[in-house]
């Protein structure tokens, strides 16, 4: 489980996260929903360490970060870091020579899922087939949590499917996944546990089933209540 524990941060003068708490568990997807400018990729690189926050705790299976926390954990940026004169070919070789845990085979299933070519240089690859092939560089690695910011922004219907297939497949099965949005539509369904962040806080957690059969609700439903009032 990954544990987020009254974290405070503070970017010069401005208070960015306060007394932010929220748990992610192994096995289910948990979506950090929150306007831009409301600190999701600052949680998400403060449970990477990399920021440093000014108070609070994260726990990741109930240990602080540290090296051998960074095998079980990956960060997947908002957009493709890999330089853009590698083929997606060179992209794997640069991550087998730099990770331990990258899995070769789960990297060419991917690549079949998502029907992507291995010759194809990265900077010549439509916006959403780099959002694919930023998602596959991650998800190939073995690792027990993925935190994913943004995967589905900017992209056509199309690619969002089948970016959303992948989290219904065996590919997400048993890993613990955070990812961050700002739109929940096309996702709701995916998703376990929805965070609902303002003001650098948590507003609200909760569970997405349970709210949809004990109150009726979807997560617009109470995103409405909590953000519009
Ligand atoms: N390195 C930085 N230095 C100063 N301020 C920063 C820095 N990084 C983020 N901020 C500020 O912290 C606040 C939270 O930013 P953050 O990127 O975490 O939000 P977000 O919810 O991920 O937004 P978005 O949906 O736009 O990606 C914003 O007001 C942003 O301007």
């Amino acid at each position: 489980m990954i544990e987020v524990k009254n974290v405070y941060k503070k970017y010069k003068k401005k208070q960015v996260l306060k007394d932010m708490s929220f748990t992610a568990e192994k096995g289910q997807i948990t979506c950090l929903i929150g306007i831009n400018g409301a600190g999701k990729t600052t949680i998400m690189k403060s449970i990477m360490a990399l920021t440093p926050f000014d108070r609070g705790e994260i726990l990741i299976d109930g240990k602080k970060i540290n090296k051998d926390a960074y095998e079980k954990i990956t960060y997947i940026p908002d957009r493709l870091t890999m330089l853009p004169n590698y083929t997606i070919a060179e992209s794997f070789e640069f991550m087998a020579d730099f990770y331990k845990a990258w899995n070769e085979q789960r990297a060419t299933e991917l690549l079949s899922f998502f029907k992507l070519n291995q010759q194809d240089k990265l900077s010549s690859l439509s916006k959403g087939n780099a959002a694919k092939v930023n998602l596959l560089l991650g998800l190939a690695l073995d690792v027990d949590y993925i935190l994913m910011d943004e995967p589905f922004s900017g992209i056509d219907i199309f690619s969002r499917e089948q970016i959303a297939n992948v989290f219904t497949s065996h590919l997400i099965e048993n890993r613990g996944v955070i990812i961050t949005t700002h739109e929940i539509n096309d996702i709701e369904h995916l998703i376990d546990k929805a965070v609902l962040i303002g003001d650098g806080k948590v507003l609200r957690e909760m569970n997405v089933e349970e709210i949809r059969e004990m109150e009726g609700k979807s997560v617009v439903d109470v995103m409405r209540e909590v953000y519009v009032g």
